[in-house]
């Protein structure tokens, strides 16, 4: 069995070939072709061959893709991560495509990015690690604010929104959230409130809710007005949840206090690749990276040692679950036994029909 992984980078090929070499019932039956690239209309046809695919936050699935793919004779997608925004789940699922992702690997490397970021924008540290290196010691534009009786809005109780919670609790910060699918773990932490009544409350809001058209631009002019004054925008998430223009404005007119970003909206033209010896021509992006109170990272939350090593086990386990047709409880497309697949069996917010 061919498996083509697409934005390939040097610790995927590390951690997925281990995985591929210690999975128990397919071993060394699975051969593995590495992609630098993404996956999109232009890569598509580099997929000849493999029977299937494997994918991260940036490669984009469309429907011609998805076709282009099928009538390669790919029959499997495995999302190497635990959005699929950028997935056609529907084309996916009338083509029986096996789609599968990696659910949870390690939401608590998420969270405590989340809160590296707030305690990084909040007490300046990056800025105070520049000083410093040029023997500059001065405190001006350092000052910060104790976390501590804050209160701290979260935006999403998935399994990253309730280790985010679980960790801010030990701050000693006050914790409301907003999800339409209340989650019984995070009522342990704090209380569930109206989006409004978040906003106008915390004086630190993190997303921790998935891409999906009803949550895309959640954070858009109308609520970043309802947002107190000063206060800190954090996503890790995904970066379409936030209207990239809105929070500029909201920026410069210093309602907005701060914003912290892993994630971009129009990411996948940059993040991941150095493009330091060219010229970036989108000026939002740019416009973000002068403010003194911005800090963009790229998609990194993920990244750790723990985490990699458990996103490639779960991708491997998805792909022998489909070459052996047992049932896959990370897979995303209901398929017939026919077309190769189990039925989905997920969880409380994981269910199909909030996601399409
Ligand atoms: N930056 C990174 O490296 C990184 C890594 C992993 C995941 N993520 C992102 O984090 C997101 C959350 O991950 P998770 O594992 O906690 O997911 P999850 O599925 O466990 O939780 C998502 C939560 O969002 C809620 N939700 C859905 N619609 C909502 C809405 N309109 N308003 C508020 N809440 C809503 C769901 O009910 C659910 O409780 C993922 O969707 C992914 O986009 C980012």
């Amino acid at each position: 069995m061919k498996l083509a992984v697409f934005s390939a980078k040097p610790y995927d090929k590390v951690y997925l070939t281990q995985a591929a070499e210690l999975a128990p019932d397919t071993g060394s039956n699975i051969e593995i072709i590495y992609h630098e690239f993404v996956l999109s209309s232009e890569t598509v046809s580099l997929a000849a061959g493999a029977s299937a695919v494997c994918v991260f936050v940036n490669d984009t699935l469309t429907e011609d893709v998805l076709t282009s793919l099928h009538s390669l004779g790919v029959r499997a997608i495995l999302l190497r991560c635990a959005g699929y925004n950028n997935v056609d789940l529907k084309t996916a699922s009338q083509l029986g495509l096996f789609v599968a992702n990696v659910p949870a690997y390690s939401p608590e490397a998420v969270a405590e990015f989340a809160v590296a970021l707030v305690q990084t924008l909040n007490r300046n540290t990056h800025r105070a690690y520049n000083r410093v290196r040029e023997a500059n010691f001065a405190l001006d534009g350092l000052l910060g604010r104790t976390l501590h009786g804050k209160t701290v809005g979260i935006i999403g109780t998935g399994k990253i929104g309730v280790a985010f919670a679980r960790i801010m609790q030990g701050f000693g910060c006050e914790l409301l959230a907003h999800d339409p699918f209340p989650n019984p773990e995070f009522k342990k932490y704090g209380e569930y409130t109206t989006l409004e009544n978040l906003l106008s409350r915390a004086d630190v809001v993190s997303l921790h809710c998935p891409l999906l058209p009803p949550t895309r631009h959640i954070i858009n002019e109308s609520t970043l007005g309802m947002m107190k004054k000063n206060a800190m925008l954090v996503n890790t998430s995904r970066g379409g949840l936030i209207d990239t223009k809105a929070v500029i404005a909201a920026l410069k007119k210093q309602q907005l206090g701060g914003l912290a970003l892993d994630v971009y909206e129009h990411e996948s033209a940059f993040f991941y690749n150095d493009h330091s010896g060219t010229i970036i021509e989108d000026d939002d992006l740019m416009r973000l990276t002068t403010f003194h109170n911005v800090l963009v990272c790229g998609h990194q939350a993920f990244f750790t040692e723990e985490a990699l090593g458990e996103i490639a086990g779960a991708t491997i386990r998805n792909l022998t679950d489909f070459v052996h047709g047992r049932e896959c409880q990370n897979s995303l497309v209901q398929l017939t036994k026919e077309q190769g697949a189990a039925p989905i069996t997920r969880g409380r917010s994981d269910t199909i029909p909030i996601r399409i």
